[in-house]
């Protein structure tokens, strides 16, 4: 049966540790993707490299720290980086578009829905939508930085019968096997608990940016979505399809039993937060384990400017986050009933719409 698969390759694996583009990887990479295409599905990727690429190729001596030289970097990368999959998929008689995305594109539903009626379109006309962040314009605070996000993000947002997540390391070990080579892999993971993330690391080369962790964190968000993830290793012809056929080398992530509809999908890992609330013990239990909806009296404190209708971040007293939601109340008229009954709030604002500072069907839990 043809799926389709989202396939997303990372720094580590196109670049020498140096810097600058390795093309005998991009070939290899090339093959793989062809003989994923060959197998009847349809192939989106996810390449990082831009600034690895680059930043030689400007004349910086290592992979830059500011913002601006990576973007600089990124920027004349990335037309690198293109002219690579092109040449390289050309070889397998394969056309490459390219589609660069913001976490803001995500962000906006328009944006959103008309970025994926485009690579439909691409993929419908046999061609391999190639993504990447778009750097140049991407402001710090709001930057994905490492693509694995980006990759969950986008498996969910086409539907992807698997998300392929490939780097240099063959799958999820004990502790980082750079450090510790007496760590054992995982094989197949049911669900991520706070004990796996324990075990994921920073990345282990100059080149790489989230390292492991940001891995659990896109198998995360693309589980939680109802998409299989499979993280590891692809350094031999016909490994990819390996990947797909459950016998690849790496580590596999099982779905979640009921996957989230994408109205919380966007909700939790695509929308930006305006502001914050600061909830009390009584709050966090009713949010987290009673099914319950947020009302003021459970609410410490605000924290920016926000009007009804706003995705907002609520955290605990410890400021952890346990979540987000679309509050009901502008800030000004929130903060007047903060900590107050039910009771009193009808008796101070009349006309509130809705008593819920936001509703359980509004809300999801990311803690
Ligand atoms: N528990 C772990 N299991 C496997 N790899 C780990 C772990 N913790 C940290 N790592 C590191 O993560 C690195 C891969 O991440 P990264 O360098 O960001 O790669 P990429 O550029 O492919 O995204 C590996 O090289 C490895 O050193
Ligand atoms: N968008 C950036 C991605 C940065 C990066 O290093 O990501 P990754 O290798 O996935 O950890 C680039 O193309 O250089």
């Amino acid at each position: 049966m043809s799926s389709r698969i989202v396939v997303k390759i990372g720094s580590s694996s196109l670049t020498t540790e140096e810097g600058g583009l390795n093309l005998d990887s991009v070939a290899f990479f090339a093959a793989e993707l062809a003989a994923l295409r060959g197998a009847g599905h349809e192939v989106l990727l996810v390449t990082s490299g831009a600034v690895a690429a680059g930043f030689r190729e400007i004349g910086y001596e290592s992979r830059p720290k500011l913002l601006h030289e990576k973007q600089a970097a990124a920027a004349l990368g990335q037309a690198l980086l293109m002219r690579a999959y092109q040449n390289a998929l050309a070889e397998h008689r394969l056309k490459a578009a390219q589609i660069l995305l913001t976490r803001t594109d995500f962000a906006n539903r328009k944006r959103m829905n008309n970025a994926n009626m485009t690579i439909s379109e691409l993929l419908k006309q046999g061609i391999i939508p190639i993504i990447n962040e778009n750097d140049t314009v991407s402001i710090d605070e709001l930057k994905f930085g490492d693509n694995d996000t980006l990759s969950a993000l986008v498996a969910n947002l086409v539907r992807a019968q698997q998300l392929i997540i490939l780097t240099d390391t063959d799958g999820l070990y004990t502790a980082d096997p750079r450090k510790s080579p007496d760590a054992t892999r995982y094989e197949e993971i049911e669900e991520i608990t706070e004990e796996i993330y324990g075990m994921a690391g920073g990345a282990g080369t100059s080149v790489g940016t989230g390292g492991m962790r940001s891995k659990i964190d896109a198998a995360k968000i693309a589980t939680r979505g109802g998409v299989p993830v499979f993280i590891g290793r692809a350094d031999a012809a016909g490994d990819l399809l390996l990947a797909y056929e459950h016998q690849g080398k790496g580590t596999y992530f099982a779905t979640q039993l009921s996957s989230l509809p994408m109205k919380k999908q966007w909700l939790g890992f695509m929308s930006s937060p305006l502001g914050r609330i600061i909830v009390d013990e009584g709050a966090e239990e009713a949010l987290l384990h009673g099914g319950h909806s947020l009302l003021p009296v459970g609410i410490k404190r605000l924290e920016g400017s926000f009007h009804a209708g706003d995705v907002v971040e609520v955290l605990n007293m410890n400021r952890e986050r346990l979540g987000r939601g679309i509050v009901n109340y502008d800030e000004e008229q929130l903060q007047a009933v903060i900590g107050l009954p039910s009771s009193r709030v009808f008796e101070l604002i009349g006309d509130v719409h809705r008593l819920e500072v936001i509703h359980r069907d509004e809300w999801i839990t990311l803690k």
